[in-house]
């Protein structure tokens, strides 16, 4: 990295820093920004399952709410919500990053947005850990979905041992600068889903939260100052009904990607709820 980044990314951080305290006033959540609650299924539910689920939960009032089961669900899913006339939008969990050809197992970004998808997480930290995925990957992968019509919801985070090194800012830079390389800043949902906190039962405080979005941001408008504004930034890492209000109540934090308590439909429909109040 050169001297001038690192000295920008310095000031950013000391900003962030600053700016953290009056993020703690309860501001009201993102000046006009979409808010989001996500489900990521991750490798639950079978159709009988995910239909009943589809049955109950209810549209979400001014928040966009995205359901993204596992690939072989996700047809049967949007063909349910739609004959259903819900507005609830069904979302991948992956992409490929090439058009087509010959790659066993991989679904392209065409098929997912032929069948209905709108968006698609890129980048989780399992598939940076299972399937070796590093920035450059998510970088193409989240070109490939743009290109094919599909909002990429793009996840960034630290591990604990980051975290513990202090090493947090300095990890999501070069992942924001990696996975928005020759992109544009507006099209992208981001997600701040620190490692330590996904299944743990461990979120992040909301202070701290609030504080990361903060320096999200700030590089996001090193990237383009006037639409770093517009984009929205979730919080992922063991959100559940109880804790969904004080995440709400942060001025950068535009809604939630949540995982174990998306699979009740009843812990699910409440964080909407509460991201609902706000839109
Ligand atoms: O990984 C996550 C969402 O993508 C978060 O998972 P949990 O909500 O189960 O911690």
């Amino acid at each position: 990295m050169d001297q001038s980044i690192k000295a920008y990314i310095k000031q950013l951080v000391q900003e962030a820093i600053e700016q953290s305290a009056s993020s703690l006033n309860n501001l009201p959540p993102g000046t006009g920004r979409k808010q989001y609650v996500i489900a990521n299924w991750k490798m639950n539910k079978n159709i009988q399952e995910t239909l009943e689920f589809l049955q109950q939960l209810k549209e979400g009032n001014g928040v966009e709410v995205v359901v993204c089961p596992p690939a072989p669900l996700l047809y049967p899913a949007k063909l349910y919500v739609q004959g259903q006339k819900k507005e609830i939008q069904i979302g991948a969990q992956n992409v490929h990053q090439e058009d087509k050809g010959a790659y066993t197992g991989e679904t392209a970004a065409s098929l997912l947005k032929e069948i209905g998808c709108s968006h698609c997480i890129i980048g989780h930290s399992e598939r940076r850990q299972y399937a070796q995925e590093d920035d450059a990957t998510v970088n193409q992968k989240a070109k490939q979905a743009l290109k094919r019509g599909l909002t990429p919801v793009i996840c960034i985070g630290e591990t604990l041992e980051q975290k513990q090194q202090d090493q947090t800012e300095k990890v999501l830079t070069k992942q924001i600068l990696g996975a928005m390389d020759g992109m544009d800043v507006s099209q992208v949902v981001f997600a701040y889903e620190p490692v330590w906190a996904i299944g743990t039962g461990e979120s992040a405080t909301a202070a701290e939260a609030q504080r990361i979005h903060g320096y999200i941001r700030s590089v996001l408008e090193y990237l383009d100052v006037q639409n770093a504004e517009k984009v929205s930034i979730l919080y992922g890492g063991s959100v559940n009904e109880n804790n969904a209000q004080e995440f709400a109540s942060m001025t950068d934090i535009d809604g939630v990607l949540v995982g174990g308590a998306s699979l009740q439909v009843d812990s699910f429909q409440k964080i909407i709820a509460v991201f609902a109040k706000g839109a």
